[in-house]
């Protein structure tokens, strides 16, 4: 997968380059490219922002640079993600489906976010996503690139050693997943729980499905309510 992406604070994207991302690229599995906007200005100042039409705080980003960056980096077809806190909410499944694409650019804003034209224009030579990854307002779209980029890449095939331990992540089957424990079975007085100890395979999924089930009620009721309707079994009513 090749993923591209264009901002005005190209170091904030160095960490792309380290650990598990890293050695995605290392091995060929993904490869990133990091733009500046900037080299797609067109005046001796490399404006790219400017005065909200209408009025209000704060300066829009100009659509002229982003025009000639994505005609430059966006292969036609390719997702464009562009990361805003009016998005819709960046999901797992998300992740999932953008993971089996062959390309992603990722246009980060700053300022009051990107004059609209951009995305409206750009959505006439491939998917747009504008997505939000939580309801707050940062800086720039650089943050959450980086989370949305780790989302994608730790699901491509061969990136994550254990696939078993992508399998069963929180929200992979739409829950929560339940605690999880290690050595040593008693830990400040505090025990790990015995069925996890007693080798019963059954059992041990039993009682991590009705944890996971238990959690998943207590912290985001709005994950159960949005389950598809045959996804809770009987034991799972009785849990
Ligand atoms: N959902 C998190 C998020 C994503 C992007 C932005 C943002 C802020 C300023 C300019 C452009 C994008 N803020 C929050």
């Amino acid at each position: 997968m090749r993923i591209d992406v264009v901002t005005i604070f190209p170091e904030y994207l160095a960490p792309l380059g380290q650990s598990l991302l890293g050695k995605a690229a290392e091995r060929g599995l993904v490869t990133i490219g990091v733009h500046d906007l900037r080299q797609w200005t067109d005046d001796v100042h490399r404006t790219v922002d400017d005065a909200p039409y209408g009025g209000g705080p704060g300066m829009v980003m100009r659509p002229e640079p982003w025009g000639r960056a994505l005609d430059a980096v966006r292969p036609p077809g390719t997702r464009l993600v562009v990361p805003t806190p009016a998005g819709q909410p960046f999901t797992q499944a998300m992740a999932a489906a953008w993971a089996t694409e062959p390309g992603l650019v990722f246009a980060c804003g700053r300022y009051e976010g990107i004059d609209q034209r951009v995305a409206d224009w750009a959505a006439d030579a491939g998917p747009v996503s504008e997505v939000s990854i939580g309801d707050y307002v940062l800086a720039g779209g650089e943050s959450a690139v980086l989370v949305m980029v780790e989302a994608v890449t730790r699901l491509l095939p061969g990136v994550v050693g254990n696939r078993e331990s992508v399998e069963y992540d929180s929200h992979a089957d739409g829950l929560l997943e339940g605690p999880s424990y290690t050595r040593p079975a008693s830990w400040r007085g505090r025990d790990v729980p015995p069925v996890l100890l007693s080798g019963d395979h059954a059992a041990i999924a039993r009682w991590r499905r009705a944890e996971s089930l238990r959690r998943t009620a207590a912290r985001r009721p709005d994950l159960l309510a949005a389950l598809p309707g045959d996804t809770l079994t009987p034991a799972d009513r009785a849990a």
